[in-house]
């Protein structure tokens, strides 16, 4: 009997990408594939990983080698595609939702990404309390104006709008940054559980070791622009090969000595 893995819905091969001709990133390799376990990316401060999620979301043009959405390449989708793109690839920043009305309730910002996902054919038939509970707000959240939100109130709500549309790729850049430690987990179980159920593939980038035990199987540590370890995270702290995953070990002692 041969099983066939699921073809890819974003990848990058041997791609290089930075500014002003300047390559910040090169001879990256990356698959997110439907159904398959969240990837982590982790490094130090100005290594490239949010550049990387920037060339993903096609916002940085590779300089080498090739982003593709479902084998055709992200920096060519014309307009009439781009839609499409956006609904289906989505990424999360560390700003939440900083381009919403402040004046909408998180019942009006989700029920507008529910009807926008319908429309382009996209809908998760999730409703608003269940996309609340996808991310640990409770009910009562519904009612409140965006800008009276709380920083990790509003990167939950973020993350909610995001699911929405069942993505087929979720980037999450620094998702969490506001959200209390304690909470995080809690946010982070749940989000795997709808992620998995929706067979949405996630890319988690991020400075907490914590979360990418919890999440990701497998995590690449960029240094210098290139992915110096890949593997599970508690193999590549265990070898400690290279020097920016010592400094990682070093950083976090606690984290560490937990995965060891
Ligand atoms: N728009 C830009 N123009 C020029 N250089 C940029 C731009 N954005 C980022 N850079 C540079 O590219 C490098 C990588 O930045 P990037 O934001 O990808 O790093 P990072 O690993 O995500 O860092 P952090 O963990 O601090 O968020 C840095 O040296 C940064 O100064």
């Amino acid at each position: 009997m041969s099983t066939t893995a699921p073809a890819p819905i974003l990848r990058a091969d041997g791609m290089a990408a930075g500014y002003g001709g300047a390559d910040v990133v090169r001879g990256i390799d990356l698959e997110l594939s439907p159904g398959a376990a969240p990837v982590g990316i982790v490094g130090p401060s100005g290594a490239g990983k949010s550049t990387i999620v920037r060339a993903l979301v096609g916002q940085v043009k590779p300089t080498q080698g090739r982003v593709t959405w479902h084998g055709r390449t992200v920096s060519r989708i014309g307009l009439r595609d781009k839609k499409a793109f956006r609904t289906q690839v989505r990424r999360v920043a560390q700003e939440g939702i900083a381009d919403v009305d402040p004046r909408w309730t998180v019942d009006r910002v989700l029920g507008k990404a529910l009807s926008d996902a319908r429309k382009a054919g996209n809908a998760s038939g999730s409703t608003v309390a269940e996309l609340l509970d996808d991310v640990a707000l409770e009910a009562r959240f519904a009612a409140r104006q965006v800008g009276t939100l709380a920083g990790g109130e509003k990167q939950r709500v973020a993350l909610a709008v995001a699911l929405a549309t069942r993505p087929g790729a979720l980037l999450l850049d620094e998702p969490l940054t506001a959200v209390d430690p304690a909470m995080r987990g809690e946010v982070v179980r749940r989000l795997g559980e709808s992620t998995a159920a929706q067979g949405t593939a996630v890319l988690l980038v991020t400075h907490d070791l914590e979360l990418v035990e919890r999440l990701c199987p497998t995590v690449h540590v960029l240094a210098d622009g290139t992915f110096v370890d890949s593997g599970e995270l508690s193999a590549v702290l265990g070898r400690a090969e290279h020097p920016a995953v010592r400094d990682l070990a070093e950083a976090a002692p606690l984290a560490v000595q937990r995965f060891r």
